[in-house]
C-alpha cells in the first residue's frame, strides 16, 4: 500500500512476507531511517547528529559497534544491577507506605520515574549520587523537548504557513533545546573537572564512555559533543516511556484478567517461596512471565511502526524499488494477523508457550517484532527486558491490585501513533507480601 505523508509517498508494509524481504533479506539495502520531519529541522539545534535517525554510513556503524560491544553489552549491564534494585525497592517501599495509609498512586507515573531514574543514573552515575534531583530536573528538561516536537508536527502539516511559525512552538522548541544543551555541557564539564582532580574512583557510566571515547584520537572516527548530547536525549527518548508502557499495559491486562495474573503469581510464589523478593536471576525460571510480557508487546508494542528508508536500487517481491524510497512496516498490524494470532484482540500469553514457542524478542520470525528486526533492530532489548520482567514480578508479587474507578481498566488508546495510554493507571496496592518486613 501507498499513503502519501507530508506530501511525499511512503510505501506501508502490513505482511510478514514481504517485511523479511525488507528487515531480513535485503536488511542492508533498507538500513537506513525515513525521518518523519515535517519540515521539523530548523527548529532542530541537533540537526544532523541523531543516531536514532542516521542514514546508513560511519556514524550509526560507530556507534552501533560502540554499544553492542561497550555501552549496551552484558558485561556492561551487569554493572548497573545495583542501580536497578535500588530503584526496584524505592517503588515497592513507596508502594507499602500507600497500601499503608489506604491511598491510590498513579501506577503509570511510578513506573514511569522508574525507567527515568534507572536510566539516569547509569548515563550519568556519580553525578546523580551527588545531586539527588538531577534524573527530575533531565526528565522536565526531556518532556519540554518532547511537548513541542509534539506541537510543533501537529502545527507543521498545515502547510506553506509552517515556515512563519505562527503557533511559536518552533521558538519554544530551540529555547528548551538550548536549556537543556545547558545542562549537558554542565554535566560534560563536571566530569572533566573530575578526572583534573583524579578522585581516584573509576567511573563506569555511560557518559564517561562516550567522553572518553570523544577524547580517544585514536578512535576510528571522531564524534562530536552534539552528537554525544544527541545520542543521550535519543537514550531517554527511546528508552523511558517504551519501558513504562510496557510494565502499564502488563499490569493493566493483570488487573483486567484475574486468572492469568493468579497463574503467574502461582509461578513467582513456587520460584521464588514467600520469604524473599523476586531478583533478577529468577526470571530465566519463570517461562509464564516472560509469556505475559511477549503477549503484553503484541498487543500494546510501544513501537508499533518501524521506519526504514531504500539507500539503493532493489527489488523486492518483483517490484523495483528506487533509492530513497520510504518505508513503514506496520508491525502492530502484522503481530494482530488473525492467520497467526488466533483472536488477536485477546490477552492470551499461552500462545507464547503453545503455538509460538519459537518466538524470541530479536525478531528473528517476522511475525513478532516489537523490538523491530534486523540492523536497526533496538539496541536496549536486553537492559528494557530485565527492568521490565523484575518490574511486574516484584509488583504481583508484592500487591494485589484494586483499580480506583471500576474492575477493569478501560483499555483505549491516545492519538497518534505511539500505542500510549489515554487514561491513567490510578489503583490501590494492597500488600500481600512487604519486602521490608524483618
Ligand atoms: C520495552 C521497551 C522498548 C521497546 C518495545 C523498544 C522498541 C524499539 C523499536 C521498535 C525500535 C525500532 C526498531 C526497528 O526499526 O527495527 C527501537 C529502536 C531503538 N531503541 Fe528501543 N525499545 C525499547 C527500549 C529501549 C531502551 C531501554 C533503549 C536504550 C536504553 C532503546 C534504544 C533504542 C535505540 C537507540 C533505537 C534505534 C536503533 C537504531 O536506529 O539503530 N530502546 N526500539
Amino acid at each position: 500500500m501507498q499513503i502519501l505523508m507530508g506530501g511525499k509517498p511512503v510505501v506501508v508494509v502490513s505482511d510478514a512476507k514481504t517485511a523479511k524481504e525488507i528487515l531480513k533479506t535485503h536488511d542492508v539495502d533498507f538500513a537506513s531511517k525515513y525521518v518523519l520531519g515535517f519540515g521539523l529541522s530548523k527548529f532542530n539545534i541537533y540537526d544532523g547528529n541523531s543516531f536514532i535517525n542516521s542514514q546508513y554510513g560511519t556514524y550509526w556503524r560507530f556507534m552501533k559497534k560502540l554499544c553492542r560491544t561497550q555501552l549496551f553489552a552484558g558485561p556492561q549491564l551487569d554493572l548497573f544491577i545495583h542501580i536497578r534494585e535500588q530503584e526496584t525497592l524505592k517503588l515497592l517501599k513507596s508502594l507499602v507506605e500507600r497500601s499503608r495509609e489506604g491511598e491510590p498512586c498513579d501506577l503509570g507515573m511510578e513506573i514511569s520515574n522508574l525507567a527515568n531514574n534507572i536510566i539516569c543514573k547509569m548515563t550519568l552515575g556519580q553525578r546523580c549520587a551527588e545531586d539527588p534531583n538531577l534524573p527530575m530536573k533531565i526528565r522536565k528538561s526531556i518532556g519540554a523537548i518532547m511537548e513541542y516536537t509534539a506541537k510543533l508536527s501537529f502545527t507543521q502539516v498545515f502547510g506553506p504557513l509552517k515556515k512563519f511559525d505562527l503557533s511559536g512552538n518552533g521558538k519554544k522548541l530551540i529555547s528548551v533545546t538550548w536549556e537543556f544543551d545547558g545542562l549537558m555541557e554542565q554535566l560534560f564539564k563536571e566530569y572533566e573537572d573530575s578526572r583534573i582532580n583524579d578522585s581516584g574512583q573509576e567511573e563506569n557510566d555511560l557518559i564517561s564512555i562516550l567522553l572518553e571515547t570523544y577524547r580517544d584520537t585514536s578512535a576510528e572516527l571522531k564524534i562530536t559533543r552534539n552528537q554525544i548530547k544527541t545520542f543521550f536525549l535519543e537514550i531517554f527518548l527511546a528508552g523511558v516511556d517504551t519501558t513504562a508502557a510496557t510494565i502499564q499495559w502488563a499490569i493493566a491486562e493483570l488487573i483486567n484478567n484475574p486468572k492469568i495474573l493468579k497463574k503467574l503469581r502461582e509461578e513467582i510464589d513456587s520460584e521464588v517461596g514467600s520469604s524473599r523478593l523476586v531478583k533478577e536471576s529468577d526470571i530465566q525460571n519463570l517461562p509464564y512471565l516472560e509469556a505475559i510480557v511477549k503477549e503484553t508487546l503484541r498487543k500494546h508494542p510501544p513501537g508499533p511502526l518501524l521506519r526504514r528508508e531504500c539507500n539503493t536500487d532493489t527489488k523486492i517481491n518483483k517490484y523495483e524499488i528506487e533509492t530513497g524510497t520510504k518505508i513503514l512496516v506496520n508491525a502492530y498490524a502484522i503481530m494482530q494477523d488473525p492467520n497467526i494470532y488466533n483472536e488477536p484482540d485477546k490477552f492470551i500469553p499461552e500462545r507464547f508457550l503453545v503455538d509460538h514457542q519459537e518466538m524470541d524478542f530479536y525478531g528473528q520470525d517476522l511475525h513478532f517484532l516489537p523490538f523491530g528486526s534486523g540492523r536497526r533492530a533496538c539496541i536496549g532489548i536486553s537492559h528494557a527486558l530485565i527492568v521490565t520482567n523484575v518490574t511486574i514480578a516484584s509488583l504481583i508479587q508484592c500487591f494485589d491490585w484494586k483499580l480506583k474507578d471500576g474492575d477493569k481498566y478501560d483499555i483505549k488508546l491516545t492519538t497518534g501513533y505511539s500505542g500510549a495510554m489515554a487514561l491513567p493507571l490510578v489503583c490501590y496496592p494492597i500488600t500481600r507480601f512487604d519486602p521490608f518486613k524483618e
